[in-house]
């Protein structure tokens, strides 16, 4: 049975990975600051949070910066300040503050010199004389602010649709006395203000991806971990602790089958294959709209009894890390996915289920290239044998072109029972 809108394309996404080297590569001027806030009106529809007062380039696809210092001497930056216009949203109102991070961003690195970017008494935040307009800026510090939290409600703003960017000033600054600059986010509803405060913990271990890091970034002291609080569980005697795919908010696991289900994978492709030859259209069976080669385990005699322990310990992981009391999945599932020259590859999209799961079929040596690619971690995933992802079925992802070989990928659209 087709389904043609199992996968999803999202065009507004696709974009997202240009904004996003915009930014690194010239994120210092005026026009970048024009072109993010512009992809950011284009992208962003319905209700847009915006987050003044955090940096955090570990929202890639989301967080459009704003702000920034651009090295002038080896001692001065000169930093940017903006206005925005939240005349037009009348129930922009004040949320939850992420300075608790910032405190234990300092606690963990007292000797770098690390500046908290922001706090609400730096701005000036609050109605500009334009009535319609807010103003935020930051006077200069004539020394680092200490540690402190600020009451919860300082320096979020809710806004219902994008803002407007009225203004960019420049403003002369010395490096390491005063740093000043917001940085508005776009965020699409999908992050809660303890996992805003989460991501803006990262936001000092990537010296070197955002270019201020001249200025106020320590160097990463250590490279971009596995989970910080990584999930583990017990199966039948496994203990597995998935390993966790950038930030941990995304969501995004890698697992392991054990070693003695692996034998059956080889089993369904040989299954797969020789039912393939059967069909005239051969893998081409238009099960989904996007991925062109699949077939449904549950179309081929016998394919369930020998996936089905593999079925069950996927349903298991997926039930582990959603929290979930059981999953249903969908008709068609699990379904193999068959990449070769002539379907290379699949572009953004996201599926239409609570969690994917993709499972490597193939060994590494058997193709080139290929991986599930997702812009929010900027990461390509490259499976090996026995190896399986899961992630939420709303995360872009795609899978990225082989150039040779074949590529094969159990798939698993599941639904969460909570
Ligand atoms: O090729 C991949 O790794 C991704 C496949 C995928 O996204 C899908 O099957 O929906
Ligand atoms: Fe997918």
């Amino acid at each position: 049975m087709r389904c043609a809108h199992h996968r999803q394309q999202t065009p507004f996404r696709q974009e997202i990975p240009q904004v996003q080297t915009a930014r690194i590569s010239q994120a210092t001027t005026q026009q970048n600051h024009k072109v993010m806030v512009e992809a950011m009106q284009r992208h962003r529809d319905g209700a847009v949070r915006t987050h003044v007062g955090a940096y955090d380039e570990h929202l890639p696809s989301i967080a459009l910066s704003l702000s920034s210092s651009s090295s002038s001497s080896s001692s001065s930056v000169t930093s940017t300040s903006a206005t925005i216009d939240v005349g037009s949203f009348p129930n922009a109102k004040p949320t939850a503050t992420t300075a608790a991070s910032v405190a234990t961003q300092q606690k963990r690195y007292p000797s770098a010199p690390y500046y908290p970017p922001y706090y609400a008494s730096h701005h000036r935040v609050g109605p500009s004389s334009s009535a319609r307009g807010m103003v935020l800026a930051s006077p200069p510090q004539k020394t680092p602010p200490t540690a402190r939290v600020p009451k919860r409600g300082h320096n979020d703003i809710n806004i219902r649709s994008p803002p407007k960017l009225l203004r960019v000033t420049s403003l002369p600054a010395r490096c390491h006395e005063s740093r000043f600059a917001f940085t508005p986010f776009a965020l699409d509803g999908r992050y809660s203000d303890q996992e805003l405060q989460q991501l803006q913990e990262m936001r000092s271990r990537s010296g070197g991806y955002y270019p201020n890091y001249c200025c106020s970034y320590p160097p990463p002291p250590h490279p971009y971990p596995m989970a910080s609080h990584p999930e583990s569980f017990i199966h039948s005697g496994y203990r597995c602790a998935p390993e966790v795919i950038g930030h941990p908010s995304l969501r995004i696991f890698k697992l392991r089958l054990p070693m003695e289900h692996l034998a059956r994978l080889d089993r369904i492709l040989e299954g797969c294959e020789a039912h393939a030859k059967e069909l005239t259209g051969g893998w081409r069976t238009e099960l989904y709209s996007l991925t062109q080669q699949d077939l449904a385990l549950t179309d081929i005699p016998g394919m369930m009894d020998i996936a089905m322990p593999i079925l069950q310990y996927l349903s298991r992981c997926i039930c582990e890390v959603s929290h979930a009391e059981a999953v249903r999945v969908d008709r068609n599932q699990p379904h193999v996915l068959k990449y070769d020259q002539n379907h290379t590859g699949v572009e953004l999209h996201h599926d239409r289920c609570d969690v994917t799961a993709n499972l490597m079929m193939s060994r590494s040596h058997t193709y080139v290239g290929g991986g599930t690619y997702f812009p929010e971690a900027n990461t390509v995933v490259r499976l090996k044998f026995g190896e399986f992802l899961l992630h939420p079925g709303q995360l872009i992802h795609g899978g990225t072109d082989i150039t040779r070989g074949t590529r094969y990928l159990m798939v698993l659209f599941a639904h969460l029972k909570k």
